[in-house]
């Protein structure tokens, strides 16, 4: 009899002893949070000290430099942005990166995606003569900047691995003798890891003086902490030991110090001056939706928002968790009219270019694509981002959502959440280094009814935060939200946990909710299903409860179990507050949609494009250009020169001229219907002389006029 008591205690000893485990594990792993939170901390009073943002500092050199006073090239400078870039003014740090180049200095840059990073290279390639080397991580990318470049009248080559003989025999000798043209060279990392003959031709071009500035586009690469490491990229230090005097800039859209600190070093540019921008990407606007438990509701309704928001055929992506559910959620969108298809690793290579392409040259409206589909898309003017499910974390989530309104214009991302995709990411990510931590994160920010979306982000990259001009749903739309105390609820759910691992079983989160539910009667007539699991997350999130991982031959599945402040709440020191909306209050809507003369000018730079070669349609006319021509109407190539510059006046302006006369002549008559909703880019010409009526929200107000 007494052994079996001794026996029992020991049993319950082992279970206590398990838990305490667990607990100092789970606080240790939360004091590496904190210590992490604190140095992100720090760098933000730092930053705020320094005040201003964009932030501009000197990374290594002490001595405080005026990159913006007057050089003698500005007027050189500005003739290029205008005339061949046909950009009308410089967007933030564009003008400061480019005079540091051009005074020789190494330069790192850290701007956000679409803030404009090639035009800080690609200019001062040309202004300062010779060649520019550009190493670029991605054919695609590589590809599109060539042919854009090419388009603008630049000499711009590529040596890739499909480089054909021809090409390559034509680089080699430009830069070996310097006789042809050869303005800007771009190269993938392994050309210059693994090509001896690159590197030697390379070295004559630098012998002989010709070799003006070297390049390192989405310079994140180097780092095993960023997300697309690429271990050639390792390799590019030689550069700067071959080259030493040679100016380089690094360039890169992810911006935490480490990384940071990372590339300076890989790169051997101590001494570099860094730009650092806002990540703040002010046209975008955020939204976070409830995602219907029915699988057809949420394509129900992404259908119904594309079809009612961008009638027009305007460009848009979505992304999936998983392969198979891209290839179904394409399928269910055509059936409801939209044009779309997939994109996802499994495709044959071909195949993935193909779709691009055709989305590209705006022939196929939204790809559904997964995490693939990403490093290599420059599309400037897409309108929307949907996420079918959450992204592993807020940075993936800033990432792929900020492929969105790279042009500057307004452009929406919106995140369809529910609570039971959480676990299906949790089963994947928690292998990973801070994997589950990350997730956590972009949990919280899609479970907040009340904070603002875009200072979810300030935080994260610890930068002060900026007026989000209710550009997100929670500053934006009215709702009435109210929070709840649910801590006697949530002491129900956690002793039911309790209950299932005292009989040495397992929960899954939707088993969770489903016992409750049988359990306390009452509770379900109160309660739905997903209520229930938005606690359970919750209090996941909150260190409550935990994640649990076991792997079978074909999954991981994740259980929940009992967390480190389980206690606190059980004895009544923690209290467990929900958010409840009761309704919201839409707003008129917010996106960008053409209209009339826009609609005529699209559809002109579409057959313009197919007419030269195979450039893309923004090449020949960006949205913001077709915006201002569609609301200044001008009626000589001289007015159309100030707009859109020289180069595309002497190319296309004759066409352009003819579209806005017709234009002009069919839309007297017309009167315009001032009920109409959305943000249309033109108006009518009386009022169009006056007043530019596109909607331009630009990443900085330090903007300088042209
Ligand atoms: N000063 C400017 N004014 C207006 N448009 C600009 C300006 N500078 C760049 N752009 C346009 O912004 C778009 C994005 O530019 P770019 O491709 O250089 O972005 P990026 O910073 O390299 O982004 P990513 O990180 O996604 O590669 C392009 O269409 C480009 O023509
Ligand atoms: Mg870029």
């Amino acid at each position: 009899m007494e052994s079996e008591a001794i026996q029992e205690e020991l049993q319950n000893l082992e279970v206590e002893l398990k838990d305490v485990q667990g607990q100092i594990s789970a606080l240790i792993e939360h004091q590496d949070r904190l210590y992490e939170r604190k140095s992100e901390l720090k760098t933000l009073l730092k930053a705020l000290a320094a005040s201003g943002s964009p932030v501009a500092s000197s990374g290594g050199s002490t001595a405080i430099e005026n990159w913006s006073e007057a050089f003698e090239w500005d007027s050189r400078a500005d003739g290029i942005r205008f005339n061949i870039f046909g950009i009308s003014k410089y967007r933030a740090n564009q003008k400061e990166i480019i005079n540091a180049i051009m005074l020789g200095r190494d330069v790192l840059v850290i701007m956000a995606a679409g803030g404009g990073k090639s035009l800080c290279y690609q200019l001062p390639a040309i202004l300062r003569g010779g060649t520019t080397l550009v190493v670029s991580p991605l054919l695609s990318l590589i590809q599109d900047q060539v042919m854009g470049l090419a388009a603008l009248g630049i000499s711009a080559y590529m040596l890739t691995s499909t480089s054909g003989k021809e090409n390559e025999k034509f680089v080699y000798k430009a830069l070996e003798k310097g006789e042809d043209d050869l303005k800007i060279l771009y190269v993938t990392p392994e050309k210059v890891s693994k090509s001896k003959r690159f590197m030697s031709k390379l070295e004559k071009c630098h012998n002989a003086c010709r070799l003006s500035l070297i390049s390192i586009d989405e310079a994140h690469c180097c780092s095993q902490w960023g997300h697309d490491f690429r271990p050639d990229y390792k390799n590019l230090s030689i550069l700067k030991t071959q080259f030493p005097k040679v100016p380089m800039v690094a360039l890169t859209a992810t911006a935490t110090q480490k990384i940071q600190n990372d590339l300076t070093e890989m790169l051997h540019i101590p001494k570099c001056v860094k730009f650092v921008s806002s990540v703040n990407r002010p046209n975008l606007f955020y939204s976070v939706r409830e995602k219907s438990a029915v699988g057809k509701g949420v394509v129900d309704e992404i259908a119904d928002f594309i079809r009612e928001s961008y009638s027009n055929n305007e460009s848009g992506i979505v992304y999936c968790f998983s392969r198979k559910e891209c290839e179904q959620i394409a399928g269910d969108l055509r059936e409801r009219g939209i044009s779309a298809d997939y994109y996802h690793a499994d495709m044959d290579v071909n195949m993935r270019e193909k779709v691009h392409m055709r989305w590209s040259k705006n022939k196929l409206q939204v790809i559904v694509g997964t995490v693939a589909f990403g490093m290599g898309i420059n599309k400037p003017d897409v309108r929307f981002v949907i996420h079918h499910s959450l992204s592993k974390s807020m940075e993936t989530y800033y990432q792929e959502s900020g492929r969105a309104g790279r042009d500057g214009l307004p452009s929406e991302c919106i995140l369809f959440f529910r609570s039971a995709d959480v676990p299906r990411q949790s089963s994947m990510v928690f292998y990973e280094y801070s994997g589950l931590k990350n997730l956590y994160d972009i949990v919280r920010y899609c479970q907040s009814k009340t904070k603002c979306r875009r200072s979810a982000f300030f935080r994260h990259f610890g930068e002060p935060s900026q007026d989000c001009n209710g550009m997100c749903d929670n500053c934006a739309l009215s709702s009435e939200v109210k929070e709840v105390d649910v801590s006697d609820l949530a002491k129900l759910v956690v002793s039911m946990v309790q209950e299932t691992l005292a009989k040495d079983q397992r929960v899954t989160m939707l088993q969770l909710g489903d016992k409750l539910r049988n359990k306390h009667k009452d509770l379900s007539a109160e309660l739905k299903r997903d209520e229930i699991e938005h606690l359970v997350i919750k209090l996941i999130v909150d260190s409550v409860l935990k994640e649990e991982f076991q792997h079978t031959p074909y999954s991981t599945n994740a259980y929940v179990t009992i967390g480190p402040l389980a206690n606190q709440l059980l004895q009544g020191r923690k209290t467990i507050k929900m958010e409840t909306s009761s309704k919201q209050i839409k707003k008129s809507k917010r996106s960008i949609s053409f209209a009339g003369l826009e609609l005529k000018l699209d559809e002109l730079r579409k057959e313009l494009s197919a007419a030269d070669g195979n450039i893309l349609p923004h090449t020949v006319l960006s949205t913001q250009q077709i915006g201002s021509i569609s609301s200044q109407k001008p009626d000589s190539l001289q007015e159309l020169e100030k707009i859109i510059g020289k180069l595309k006046t002497e190319k296309y302006g004759d066409r352009i001229l003819e579209e806005v006369m017709r234009h002009d002549t069919v839309s007297e008559d017309i009167v315009e219907d001032p009920t109409k909703e959305g943000t249309c880019v033109s108006r009518s010409r009386k009022r169009a002389k006056t007043q530019k009526d596109v909607v331009l929200v630009e990443s900085s107000n330090e903007e300088e006029e042209a």
